[in-house]
């Protein structure tokens, strides 16, 4: 039996990792959290009746708190209360999938109490995954990805020598402006960049992978993962989103995973690795799909991509400044404040005004983040 908590547990991957969990009889649920979705918390609760549950909004928790009065499930709250879920004595693995930077202090914690890692909450690493990486190493603990590109190249990898690669090819659908040019993309609604062509997945995420910062994300989390230099990593524009990554060997062989769009099948491989259990899921219908396509990334309609290579390039705290700019761009745009081009002209701006720092510690990192959405709040929202 494993004994698993579930940090994001009400959020897209939180909910599919409890239906792979549903048809799994090795897992135990021991810790669940939400940040303010406490109705769906307490079904999640008294459905897989864990001995822990966070909510990081302090009044939700209160809420929640007083109704659960008398069971046996303890209510916690706040940051605190995330870093307990994420440390629950009986876990010996954790699935991060908090969205946003949120999750990297409970994820450190995990690693320092030695959990296991399932690892979707992809800001993680993109803000300190040289200091992550190195704790894990430290703990002799693995860190299994979630995220479908990581999957697939974590399965591309397996048994063949890392020295005898060339490079991890990412493909990315290209979203739902792929093939639009600046005009066309500029006056674009909230509605439409949350169309996603392929996945069904949480609002950030979303609007992520309409400016390809997704891809600039996955880009810098594949260089922490794999330990592999930026200049190996490509991007390819795969608009079926069949072939979810691909590695080239220096022979010129390219491996690659395929499956279907559902990210149950890397939830439930993070899982179970190193073994694979069946499921019910659809299978992958090739002759249906017919053709699988690619194409070159448009580096000048989609400057997101662009300005993440430029940010792990430069390394220290850029890349924490750019996912921090990121975070609160993608907010205002959905809450309706700024246009979509506003995303990368507030990373840009906010990456110039930056001083790095470039051998970062975890409270230079952290500080580098303050200092990021204090500097946007004060040039953007005047
Ligand atoms: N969805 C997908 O298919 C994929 C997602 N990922 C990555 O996985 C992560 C999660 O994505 P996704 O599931 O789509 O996101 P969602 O927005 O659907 O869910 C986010 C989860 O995090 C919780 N949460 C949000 N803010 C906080 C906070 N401040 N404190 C504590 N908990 C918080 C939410 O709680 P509440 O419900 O109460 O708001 C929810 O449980 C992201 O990093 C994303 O990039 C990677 C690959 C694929
Ligand atoms: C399911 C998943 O892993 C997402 O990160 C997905 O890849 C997003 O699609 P894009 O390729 O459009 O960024
Ligand atoms: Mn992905």
């Amino acid at each position: 039996m494993k004994y698993i908590s579930i940090l994001g547990s009400t959020g897209s991957i939180g909910r599919q990792a409890l239906d792979v969990i549903r048809n799994n009889q090795n897992y135990k649920v021991v810790g669940l959290s939400a940040n303010n979705n406490i109705e769906l918390l307490e079904e999640q609760a008294q459905e897989f009746k864990p001995n822990i549950i966070a909510v990081y909004n302090e009044e939700k928790a209160k809420i929640l708190k007083h109704r659960l009065d008398g069971s046996d499930i303890e209510v916690v709250s706040g940051l605190e209360g995330l870093n307990r879920v994420a440390t629950e004595s009986s876990a010996n693995i954790v699935l991060t999938s908090v969205v946003g930077m949120i999750g990297l202090i409970p994820t450190l914690k995990a690693i320092e109490h030695g959990k296991s890692i399932a690892l979707a909450n992809k800001e993680t690493l993109v803000t300190a995954g040289k200091l992550v990486m190195n704790a894990a190493k430290d703990k002799g603990i693995s860190i299994i990805p979630v995220d479908s590109e990581h999957s697939a190249i974590f399965q591309c990898l397996n048994t063949e020598n890392e020295k005898e690669i060339s490079k991890i090819i990412l493909t990315a659908s290209g979203g739902p402006f792929r093939g639009m040019n600046y005009d066309e993309i500029k006056d674009v609604t909230v509605k439409d960049a949350l169309k996603h062509p392929n996945w069904s997945m949480g609002k950030k995420i979303t609007i992520d992978s309409a400016t390809m910062m997704n891809k600039g994300l996955e880009v810098i989390e594949a260089k922490w993962l794999f330990n592999i230099d930026i200049e190996k990593i490509d991007v390819v524009v795969h608009p079926q989103s069949i072939v979810h990554s691909m590695v080239e060997y220096v022979d010129g062989s390219i491996i690659a995973q395929l499956g279907i769009t559902d990210m149950r099948i890397p939830i439930q491989y993070a899982l179970t690795y190193p073994r694979r259990t069946s499921n019910n899921l659809e299978k992958l219908n090739l002759s249906r799909i017919g053709t699988l396509t690619f194409e070159k990334p448009n580096y000048k309609t989609f400057p997101c991509l662009a300005l993440a290579y430029e940010a792990i390039k430069i390394g220290g705290t850029m890349p924490a400044v750019l996912n921090a700019a990121n975070e609160v761009a993608v907010d205002m745009f959905l809450k309706e404040k700024i246009k979509f081009y506003d995303i990368p002209r507030i990373i840009e701006h906010t990456m110039e005004k930056h001083s790095i720092i470039k051998e970062a510690t975890m409270d230079d990192i952290l500080n580098s983040d303050k200092w990021a959405r204090k500097i946007i709040s004060k040039d953007f929202k005047g």
